[in-house]
This record gives C-alpha cells, sequence and structure tokens, in this order.
C-alpha cells in the first residue's frame, strides 16, 4: 500500500507532534532549538521565577544579545555607550537570567555574539529538520536549512522554557514555485521584495511557504536566508526550503552542527526532507525569475514594492495615499532620482559576509555622496572578522562610510543608531513601517548592491551600472592621495 506522499512541513510537523490537535485545543510540539535574545526574554524568565520552575532543556536554549546592543565600540572610560538605561538593564538582565539558569549566553566576550538570525546558522546550531522558536518574527530565516522555525510571543517564550513545548494550531501549506535564472545583478533581496509585492503583505497569512523551483535552488545559503528571513513579511507562519547538498556544505565543520560520521548520518537523515513528488499543498504560487529586476519598496509596508525603474503608483486608494503621503512621494513618481539622507547596510535580512561583500563591490574605489550618512553593521562578530580580513572595513572607510560592531542597529532603531525626522533612508532591512528607523524616518528596503549604488550616487539609483562598471579613474587616484 503506497502511502499519500507528504510536503516537507508535514514531515516536519508530524516528526514534532507531541499531542495531536484537536477542536478543544492545538497541538503540542516539541521544540528542538530555542532562541533568546535581551527584549523578549525578561518577562519570561520572571514568569519562571514566580512559579519557582527551572528552564527545562537549558542545553537546547542559548542566548545572545543584539537588539539594544550600541555597535560604537566600548569608550575611553571601558563603557559601553548604551543609549540608555532601558537597553544596558535588558542586556544585564538577560546575562543574570542565563547565569542563573544554566543557559549558554554568546556575551560580549564570546567571538561568536551576533544578530540571533545570524548567529545561528552561523555556529551550525540551526540544523535540516529541527523545531526552532524564538520570541522574534525573524525566526523564519532558519527555514532555509529546512527547519520548522518560526517567531513567538513572550508567553510562549515562557512556556517553552519551562517545557521545551509549544501549543500550535496547525498552518496550511503556501507552495512558491521560482523558476527560470535571476538577470545579472538581481539578487535575493531582489527576489523576496518581488515575491511580497506578487502575493501581497497578507498573502502567506495562516500558511507555512516552502519556496522552490530552479531559481531557489541555485542560491547559497546566504542568500536562503535572506529570502527565508522576509516570510514573515507576506505573514506567513514561516518560510521553507529544502536541504540540499549547498545545505550540507554549509553545515558541515560547523562548531556545533554533528561532526564526523555522525555529520555523514546526518546528512543521510536530511535528504529525505523535502516534498514528496506530488504532495498536496493548500495553495501554489507561480513565478517566473526572469521577471524580477532591481526591487525596492516606496511605501510603507514591504508589501509595497517598484522595480527601480518605475514610477510610485498614483492610485486614490486609502492604503497607498497615506503611504505616499507619509514617504513624501508625489503621486506617479519616478522613484530612481530621489535623494537619499542615510543608507544602512545591515540587519538579519543582509549583513552576512557575501552581503557585505556585495556591498563592497560598489564602495571599491569610489566615494558615499556627502549628503549621504552611511552605516555598515556586521552581522556578527564572525561576519566582523572575516570581512575585516578581506579588508572589507578598509573599503568602507575609505569610501567614508561608518563601520560599526555587530549587532540589530538601525534596523529597529532601538540601540541608538536612528535615521532623523523625514530623512530618507536606504536599507537592507525588512520592515519600512512608518518609524521603524525613528520617528518620522522613511525608509526604502532594497538589496545590499542598491543600498550601495544609492548611497554613491546620493540618490535611489538602479545598482547595475555600479557593478558592472569600475569607477572613474579620478575617484580611484583621489582615494590612494586620501
Ligand atoms: C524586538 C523583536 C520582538 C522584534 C521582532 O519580533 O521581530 C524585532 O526583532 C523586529 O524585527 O521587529
Ligand atoms: S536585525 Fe532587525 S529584523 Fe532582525 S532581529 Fe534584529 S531588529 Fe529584528
Amino acid at each position: 500500500m503506497t502511502s499519500k506522499p507528504k510536503t516537507l512541513f508535514d514531515k516536519l510537523w508530524d516528526a514534532h507532534v507531541v499531542t495531536p490537535e484537536s477542536e478543544a485545543a492545538p497541538a503540542i510540539l516539541y521544540i528542538d532549538l530555542h532562541l533568546i535574545h535581551e527584549v523578549t526574554s525578561p518577562q519570561a524568565f520572571a514568569e519562571l521565577d514566580a512559579r519557582g520552575l527551572p528552564v527545562r532543556r537549558p542545553e537546547r536554549t542559548k542566548g545572545t544579545l543584539d537588539h539594544s546592543t550600541p555597535t560604537l565600540p566600548v569608550n575611553v572610560n571601558g563603557q559601553r555607550p548604551y543609549v540608555n538605561d532601558e537597553a544596558r538593564a535588558q542586556v544585564d538582565t538577560l546575562r543574570a537570567n542565563c547565569a542563573r539558569f544554566g543557559v549558554e549566553l554568546f556575551d560580549y566576550d564570546s567571538p561568536q555574539r551576533g544578530i540571533v538570525h545570524v548567529m545561528g546558522p552561523e555556529l551550525g546550531l540551526t540544523q535540516p529538520g529541527q523545531t526552532i522558536v524564538c520570541g522574534d518574527s525573524h525566526t523564519a530565516t532558519h527555514g532555509a536549512f529546512g527547519a520548522l522555525a518560526f517567531g513567538i510571543g513572550t508567553s510562549e517564550v515562557g512556556h517553552v522554557l519551562a517545557t521545551q513545548c509549544l501549543l500550535q494550531r496547525k498552518p496550511k501549506t503556501l507552495a512558491i514555485t521560482i523558476d527560470g535564472e535571476l538577470a545579472p545583478g538581481v539578487g535575493a533581496k531582489d527576489l523576496i521584495l518581488h515575491v511580497i509585492g506578487v502575493i501581497g503583505v497578507n498573502g502567506g497569512t495562516g500558511h507555512v511557504i516552502e519556496y522552490r523551483g530552479s531559481a531557489i535552488r541555485s542560491l547559497s545559503m546566504e542568500q536562503r536566508m535572506t529570502v527565508c528571513n522576509m516570510s514573515i513579511e507576506a505573514g506567513a507562519r514561516a518560510g521553507l526550503i529544502a536541504p540540499d547538498e549547498v545545505t550540507f556544505d554549509y553545515l558541515r565543520g560547523r562548531p556545533r552542527a554533528p561532526q564526523g560520521e555522525a555529520f555523514e548520518a546526518a546528512v543521510a537523515a536530511w535528504k529525505e526532507l523535502r516534498s514528496g513528488e506530488g504532495a498536496p499543498f493548500d495553495r501554489e504560487v507561480r513565478i517566473d525569475a526572469r521577471d524580477i529586476q532591481p526591487t525596492v519598496t516606496w511605501g510603507t509596508h514591504p508589501g509595497q514594492v517598484a522595480a527601480i525603474s518605475a514610477h510610485v503608483p498614483g492610485s486614490g486608494d486609502a492604503d497607498e495615499t497615506k503611504a505616499r503621503d507619509y514617504m513624501g512621494w508625489d503621486a506617479n513618481a519616478a522613484i530612481a532620482g530621489r535623494a537619499v539622507d542615510v543608507v544602512f547596510v545591515g540587519s538579519c535580512t543582509n549583513s552576512r559576509l557575501s552581503d557585505l561583500r556585495e556591498a563592497a563591490s560598489v564602495l571599491r574605489g569610489r566615494r558615499v555622496h556627502p549628503r549621504v550618512r552611511m552605516l555598515v553593521v556586521p552581522g556578527s562578530e564572525q561576519v566582523k572578522r572575516d570581512a575585516e580580513r578581506e579588508g572589507i572595513d578598509r573599503i568602507v572607510r575609505d569610501a567614508g562610510a561608518e563601520w560599526r560592531e555587530p549587532g540589530c542597529s538601525m534596523c529597529i532603531a532601538m540601540n541608538g543608531d536612528i535615521v532623523g525626522a523625514g530623512q530618507l533612508a536606504v536599507s537592507t532591512s525588512n520592515r519600512n513601517f512608518e518609524g521603524r528607523q525613528g520617528k518620522g524616518a522613511r525608509t526604502v528596503l532594497a538589496s545590499p548592491a542598491t543600498a550601495a549604488a544609492c548611497a554613491v550616487a546620493g540618490e535611489i539609483t538602479d545598482p547595475r551600472p555600479y557593478l558592472t562598471t569600475e569607477p572613474a579613474p579620478h575617484a580611484a587616484a583621489e582615494l590612494e592621495t586620501a
């Protein structure tokens, strides 16, 4: 008797159900890896304290400091320049909680500290077949490895700390198949912005998205993480990509991945983690990679996107009018050519080594436009070290941009790295909500190449000419004498 083929999601779900869902109650799911950071963990630990409970599986819980951490180095007095007492208190509280409850914390003195969604994969903590949760909406990033990974609320963080389990209603499945080759100069960020533009900010609501097709297969792990990271911006519960040789090669030799024979045994099991031929999805969407241009957002949510060569919509739709007004666009305005004040390269979407290389390839031998302030913030200590080994920090500084310490930084502006009211920022992060990068700040989401090109041009511009041409000779000469 042949059984019905299962989707990757179903395989992951079925392998972790402790008690199935009923009409009266959600399913109980076992959680393999619980990541915590300083913003969404204090109340959860306080809840444990109030009930006198220990952390059920401290060895499956890992902490990092990322949201409230300064990206300027320790000052001359040996102090971290926290933006305020609240930020300092969040960090100190997580430290105290991890020490008391026996949870490993990647603290400032760790060579591996980083944005939670950069650090987990980099260490090999993130592995195919796992369930991964974190009190953070961009936990979907880890789905790039074929792990069922999603964000949870603070009270759920408490449940997982106490029980290593989570109550969940079973989501539906959405297959997004992207076939064809991406054009030169078009990358993973353009792809996911385009996808969200097609399906809408609520297009994934209630679903787990599986990204498939030849365009997805040809992406590196870092690019796949960029894609899965933004699943939440389409409303999806999680994003998934089936693991393959690219995944296994990425994980081989990572410090927290299985080693030696255990790794080969794990790979054999991981190879089963794919949707069976003909497995039924609740919905399917097909996208042709050849339709994707360098893409940016023009509005105030990540579904308000357009090709960089296009125009802002001119419709009288209430949401669009409000977004246009906030962003300071005229109806039907050309997107390219708008003056830029700030450029941010960083965040869990685009702060990995390949992202910084992409930005550096544009900045090399060029200078940031005098009206622009540009920040480049590596996603982790590891990314920072790797980038510095290649001289990316020099390229960034020589171009007149700021090279910072790892953290979330201007993505959410909790640490003092903010965009001023009314300023326009081109940002490689994932959310362009009103005020996200500072009160009254305006955000245009873009790829690292686009962001860097906008920094040089001082206005929104297509990155492709910068990727294919050398800097003008005078620009290079100016740098040598600088
Ligand atoms: C602070 C945290 C809870 C939040 C999230 O859940 O995503 C943040 O990381 C974000 O990107 O908005
Ligand atoms: S980098 Fe931005 S999106 Fe990612 S976890 Fe930090 S604040 Fe959230």
